[in-house]
């Protein structure tokens, strides 16, 4: 579905990614883990073309450089962190904004564009605040339009910077749970290690600019890469009801 090879992004003389190759498979749900600054943003804008680097990305076979803007829109949903400026729109305009590079020019919304909408409305839990202005909403609230405008859009993938940020634990896990019962392949930067244990089929994992690891998410999240890529100490066990690894803190204060 995408292959990342040799990709590198820097600004002026700085480095900010260096030499990242991954491949994402159909239907796959792909975390990229890692610290602050680390990266996983610049290589999300590279994968969803707000930004492009040195190397090739390709999505379904076709190098990105050669896929327009247009086309892009239908092929991949984008929820990036700093979410939207199109303040004065009702909720539901604003999920209809995920119809639009389905429209032909001249072409209005119709019933089934309508029927998507308030599916995505409700998926989200937002049926109720349709006729709502965007800016008079919560961040978690706001965050849930955005990802009901992505799901509206109806594409093969979607890239997600940091998707739960702003929602509480039960938004958290119904936005993963709706990303994973979708039949598409989703890559998100996930900051929440027990989150992305419990959704990531595989993880990136970054450390300064530079891949650290690839590979199922139970080989990657190892106490190992917490204290290199982290610096932090894990205890880590597999939950006998999840069936996933559970990751324990031990910050130095509270266990030296
Ligand atoms: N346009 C830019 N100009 C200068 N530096 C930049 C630019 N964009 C990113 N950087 C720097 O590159 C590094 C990686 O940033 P990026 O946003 O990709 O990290 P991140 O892993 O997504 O971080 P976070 O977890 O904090 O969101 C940071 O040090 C950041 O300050």
């Amino acid at each position: 579905m995408l292959a990342v090879k040799n990709l590198s992004y820097g600004i002026e003389d700085k480095t900010i990614i260096e030499d990242m190759s991954f491949r994402v498979r159909e239907g796959s749900f792909i975390g990229i883990v890692g610290p602050n600054g680390s990266g996983k943003s610049t290589l999300l804008k590279n994968i969803y073309k707000a930004v492009e680097g040195k190397g090739d990305i390709h999505l379904k076979g076709r190098k990105l450089k050669a896929v327009s803007s247009r086309e892009l829109a239908r092929e991949m949903a984008v929820v990036s962190q700093h979410g939207s400026s199109d303040f004065d729109f009702t909720v539901k305009e604003m999920v209809m904004m995920g119809r639009y590079p389905h429209k032909g020019i001249f072409k209005t919304y119709n019933g089934q564009d309508r029927r998507i909408v308030e599916e995505a409305l409700k998926s989200l839990g937002l049926s109720e605040m349709g006729e709502r202005k965007f800016f008079t909403l919560s961040g978690g609230e706001r965050q849930r339009v955005l990802i009901a405008r992505a799901l509206a859009q109806e594409a093969d993938i979607i890239v997600l910077d940091e998707p739960t940020n702003h929602l509480d634990i039960r938004y958290q896990l119904q936005i993963m749970e709706i990303l994973k019962s979708l039949d598409i392949t989703v890559v998100a930067a996930v900051h929440d290690m027990n989150i992305a244990s419990l959704y990531c089929d595989e993880v990136v994992a970054i450390k300064d600019g530079r891949i650290w690891g690839v590979g199922q998410t139970e080989k990657i999240l190892s106490e190992d890469f917490f204290r290199e890529v982290f610096e932090v100490e894990v205890e880590i066990h597999k939950n006998p009801r999840t069936r996933r690894l559970s990751i324990v803190y031990l910050p130095d204060r509270i266990f030296k």
